[in-house]
């Protein structure tokens, strides 16, 4: 009986396969995207896959561009292609038509394990309605609120810099560790109410160990994690990681129901106007009680509760970069926001003249707690954090599937491998689709000659450009109703953690420039050249800042 089952599984299980691989040849072969000009495939397997990982973020697809022309394809793993352009128009297409064009259902459904029914997995009206009761919380006038949350947070960093500088002197400091510690402990604070409290403990709290399981056991992409993701047979099998990541998740789920209960009971007590708590999910669970939301378009609990691992993830963490956005790179954790402020600070190293700058205009703030409003003010802190999230956008690019044929507009025709002009492009279900970022935030032909330079002076001009992103011309927050909810939330972050660092101290990076490299086709994080097994890093010495 046992082995009559056993075999009717291997043989649904085969079958299923068979399924599959016909699937992806179907596909392949029938593709119009296969006639695109582009790179030959370099391996049977991986495609084009490891020149890309071989090149710094983006650079292998821009010099394809500059080869083929805007619209090209090439290749991933098992021969599947992938389409890539730097069309404004093809972008914003794919970018507001989000009923075509959606995150991979595979990787939606890896996700979904850990997370729970958060935004960030939700699609269509699911989406939609997530989105309608979150966006209050992510407002400007929200953000305003949490302003106190960042700098208090900023000037504890800083106090713990200048405690490890001797006296007089100048301190090597990997403020990589340090920034990734202060965010934490902010999306936590901000985020839900949770003291995270990893600056000044030793000890990783009770979440963040959970987290950190849950995090490492869902994404580990060993062979049987590939075959549960492509034959759902193999998602009977409980693996040691399985067992680890449910331990840790129900750790998670007791602390963000509590931290739920939490919010409700101050909601019961206060009321929903008055003085209350600030923190995101405090707001979510007040906004899904506003009189405008009918009964029936409410978050259950389960959907609110999946907010907590969401804006861990999303505001903190990039592993989700690396399920979305390219499942099978290289493993690597590297946090999201404390990524951006270390680019802004290593650019700043390299950049004196911008360094001093902006100092001279920080100091000019007669308090070492600004409101937002005042952060706002200081033009050329503006300048420097856009400069930076352009040049070194945390996030470099996305991935979306076509579930649908579509013609897609083109602002620049194209020539295929038959010689044969095309104003649109043909798309059929099933296409898998790369969004450049950062490739887009640097393409000469938008930004001028020098857009691989850190030049912050350049947003002193009216920049416009045709690029269909939320925020500052640029594709760094994304765009369309998918763009990143949190990017008033992180830049008024970044602000206030360059604001109290930049006034306190002179950075100047501690290794040869040379040595730094940057090279991840999923996230920009640096690590030393000389030291790769290291793992990342970015060693600044500092010394504090004397007013003359
Ligand atoms: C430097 C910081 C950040 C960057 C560069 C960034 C970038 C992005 C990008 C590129 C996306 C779109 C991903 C895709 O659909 O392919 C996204 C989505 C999202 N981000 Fe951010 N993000 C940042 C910080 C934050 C923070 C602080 C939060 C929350 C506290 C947050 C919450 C979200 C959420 C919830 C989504 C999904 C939105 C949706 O699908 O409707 N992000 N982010």
């Amino acid at each position: 009986m046992f082995l009559k089952l056993l075999a009717s599984l291997a043989g649904s299980a085969v079958l299923f396969g068979l399924y599959q691989i016909l699937k992806l040849v179907y596909q392949v072969f029938n593709s119009p995207v296969r006639h695109l000009p582009g790179p030959k495939p370099t391996h049977f397997f991986f495609g084009n896959f490891r020149e890309i990982w071989k090149a710094e973020n983006s650079v292998m697809h821009e010099q394809w561009v500059q080869e083929y022309g805007p619209t090209i394809k090439y290749q991933g793993l098992f021969g599947i292609t992938r389409l890539y352009t730097v069309d404004p128009k093809a972008l914003n297409h794919f970018l507001s038509n989000t009923h075509i064009y959606q995150k991979g259902e595979r990787e939606r459904k890896l996700l979904a394990r850990i997370l729970g029914p958060g935004i960030l997995i939700a699609e269509g009206d699911v989406h939609r309605q997530q989105r309608k009761i979150m966006n209050p919380a992510f407002g400007a006038p929200q953000i305003r609120e949490l302003t106190e949350v960042f700098v208090k947070k900023s000037i504890e960093l800083r106090d713990i810099w200048a405690s490890q500088i001797p006296q007089s002197g100048t301190a090597r400091i990997d403020v990589l560790q340090w920034l990734t510690k202060v965010t934490l402990d902010i999306i936590g604070l901000a985020g839900f109410n949770y003291n995270f409290d990893s600056l000044s403990s030793t000890k990783q709290s009770e979440l963040a160990e959970a987290f950190h399981t849950v995090f490492q056991s869902g994404t580990a992409l060993g062979p049987i994690r590939i075959l549960q993701m492509w034959l759902p047979i193999f998602r009977l099998i409980r693996t040691k990681e399985d067992r680890a990541m449910e331990r840790s998740m129900a750790v998670m789920r007791r602390i963000g129901l509590q931290l739920l209960q939490d919010s409700k009971n101050e909601m019961v007590q206060n009321g929903t106007e008055k003085g209350r708590s600030r923190d995101l999910l405090s707001l979510l669970v007040r906004a899904n009680t506003a009189k405008d939301i009918p009964a029936s378009q409410r978050l259950s609990d389960e959907d609110v509760l999946a907010q907590v691992p969401t804006f861990l993830v999303a505001g903190h963490e990039t592993t989700v970069c690396r399920i979305f956005f390219n499942l099978f790179l290289r493993s690597t954790r590297s946090r999201i926001s404390s990524s951006a402020v270390t680019w802004a600070l290593f650019a700043l190293t390299q950049n004196v003249a911008a360094q001093t700058r902006l100092r001279n205009e920080l100091l000019s703030v007669p308090t070492d707690e600004p409101t937002m409003d005042e952060l706002n003010a200081l033009s050329y802190l503006d300048c420097v954090v856009k400069e930076t999230m352009r040049i070194h956008a945390p996030v470099p690019s996305s991935m979306r599937t076509a579930i649908q044929d579509d013609i897609v507009p083109l602002s620049q025709s194209f020539t295929d491998i038959h010689g044969v002009v095309h104003d649109t492009l043909k798309i059929t279900k099933g296409q898998t689709i790369m969004i450049p970022i950062l490739a887009m935030n640097r393409d000469k032909a938008i930004w001028g000659p020098d857009a691989m330079e850190f030049v912050p002076e350049r947003w002193e001009s009216d920049i416009k450009n045709a690029l269909p992103g939320v925020w500052g011309h640029m594709l760094t927050f994304l765009g369309g109703p998918r763009a990143c909810i949190g990017y008033r939330f992180s830049l008024v972050e970044m602000k206030a953690l360059l604001f109290t660092l930049v006034r306190a101290f002179e950075f100047e990076l501690a290794v040869p420039v040379e040595d730094m490299g940057k090279k991840s086709a999923v996230v920009q994080r640096p690590l030393l050249k000389s030291q790769p097994e290291a793992g990342n890093q970015m060693p600044l010495l500092i010394k504090p800042y004397v007013q003359s």
